[in-house]
């Protein structure tokens, strides 16, 4: 069966009980959750002039399709009460997809792996934490070694 990292990430309301529900709802939606990193608190990345995100990683055992994980992925960031009103601003729930597999995808609506993953560590010091040894099947190499090379200075607050 497939196995997705997902990336959780929430800066508006009460985040680690949207956190929490997101990942009842997607162990219910998408598949089993077989790890969940911890919360990890981190200023915004894009537009700086925002609350700062806790982020989570989660690794889903699903049987969805790509698309169908994205719908899924959807759902609970619309559930969560999410209003996409700034490109990169604050919202109350972002599901990313950040791997599905080894799959490499390249679509209007998905790109797999998350195609700023290299360079965002508020999402591989979570991912690191849960799949430290996965490797990107774009790059061919494993995510301790993408977190190693990130140049992101990430301020952990
Ligand atoms: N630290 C941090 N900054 C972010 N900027 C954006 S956009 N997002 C949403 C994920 O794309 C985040 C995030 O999850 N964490």
């Amino acid at each position: 069966m497939p196995i997705a990292y997902l990336l959780l990430g929430s800066n508006l309301g009460d985040r680690t009980a949207t956190l929490q529900a997101a990942v009842a709802e997607l162990g219910r939606t998408a598949g089993p959750i077989t790890a969940a990193s911890g919360l990890y608190e981190t200023a915004a990345w894009g537009l700086t002039e925002q609350p700062a995100f806790l982020n989570q990683a989660l690794e889903v055992q699903t049987s969805l399709s790509p698309a169908q994980l994205l719908a899924a992925c959807l759902a609970a960031e619309q559930h969560a009460g999410r209003q996409r009103l700034v490109r990169w601003g604050s919202r109350t729930l972002d599901v990313d997809i950040l791997l599905y597999d080894d799959l490499v995808l390249d679509t209007p609506t998905l790109q797999l792996p998350h195609p700023r993953l290299p360079e965002r560590r508020f999402a591989l010091l979570p991912l690191a934490e849960i799949a430290a040894n996965a490797v990107h099947p774009g790059l061919g190499c494993t995510v301790a070694e993408l977190l190693a090379e990130c140049s992101d200075e990430l301020a952990v607050t």
